[in-house]
């Protein structure tokens, strides 16, 4: 694994980068981020609204602040992204093109931690490059893994977890929040909407961040063409399309 990358599961930080630009490979930067982000450091409880990556889900009311959080109500009882994966969950192949997919394979309780949406955590321009060079590669078709949040991006595509394989549902049965402890960087962690049976297929709503739209995108030459991919998770109030983050295609 790339040295330069601050990995999941717990976060690790390597300080002498070796290899790509990828990541925030100075420190300054991230005290910068910090302080730009303090409120999200410094309390457990995570906002709705835009200062969440669901804005329009209420907050995550659970704690994984570690020794770090000054809340004053926080009783630091709920750890649980950091006791990490406790449900078993299988990796299949979906039988209507969205390719893998996960289950799990034990009934889940509404609440409970399922994963992180771990991966290499990237600048926007590097998001940007990275997006571009596998949409030019697959004319578009490519399996996108890039999830946009506030500050940064996460990239499971080279360095990840199971978190990878979750497909996109517009009724998904898992919800996505923003989780700080021990570190600067968030992670991304996945919860149960609601009870889901033994086998059932685990899904989330990938249109989370702030910037999404829908449509086409069109390079500033016209010499690179995007169409949103059409949705596939067969829920009654399908958007359509899966969702695009407007982020990723700045530089085009
Ligand atoms: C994070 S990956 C999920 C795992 C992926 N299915 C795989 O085989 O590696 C996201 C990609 O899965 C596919 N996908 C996920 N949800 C989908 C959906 N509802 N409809 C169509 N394709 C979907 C798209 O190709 C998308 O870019």
């Amino acid at each position: 694994m790339c040295k330069h990358v601050f990995a999941f599961d717990h976060v690790i930080l390597a300080n002498k980068p070796s290899c790509d630009p990828l990541v925030y490979d100075d420190i300054r930067e991230l005290e910068k981020l910090r302080r730009q982000h303090q409120k999200y450091v410094l309390h457990c409880v995570i906002p709705s609204s835009n200062e969440s990556v669901v804005n329009k889900s209420s907050y995550y009311d659970g704690c994984d602040c570690k020794d770090n959080c000054i809340s004053e109500d926080c009783g630091c009882k709920a750890k649980h992204v950091q006791h990490g994966i406790r449900i078993p969950l299988q990796i299949f192949k979906t039988t209507n093109g969205r390719g893998w997919g996960v289950r799990t394979l034990r009934n889940i309780c509404k609440g409970e931690f399922i994963c992180e949406y771990a991966g290499e955590i990237i600048k926007s321009v590097e998001a940007q490059r990275r997006w571009r060079e596998l949409n030019l590669k697959d004319k578009g078709n490519a399996q996108n893994y890039i999830l946009c949040l506030r500050e940064h991006n996460i990239d499971p595509t080279r360095v990840g977890n199971i978190g990878r394989y979750i497909n996109h549902s517009c009724s998904p049965n898992l919800l996505i929040y923003i989780v700080r402890f021990n570190s600067l960087i968030p992670i991304a962690a996945l919860f149960a909407k609601c009870d889901i049976e033994t086998g059932k297929e685990i899904t989330f709503d990938y249109s989370g961040g702030e910037n999404q739209i829908g449509g086409f995108i069109e390079g500033k030459n016209g010499e690179f063409r995007f169409e949103n991919k059409k949705c596939l998770c067969g829920s009654e109030n399908c958007r359509g399309v899966l969702p695009f983050d407007s982020t990723l295609q700045d530089t085009i």
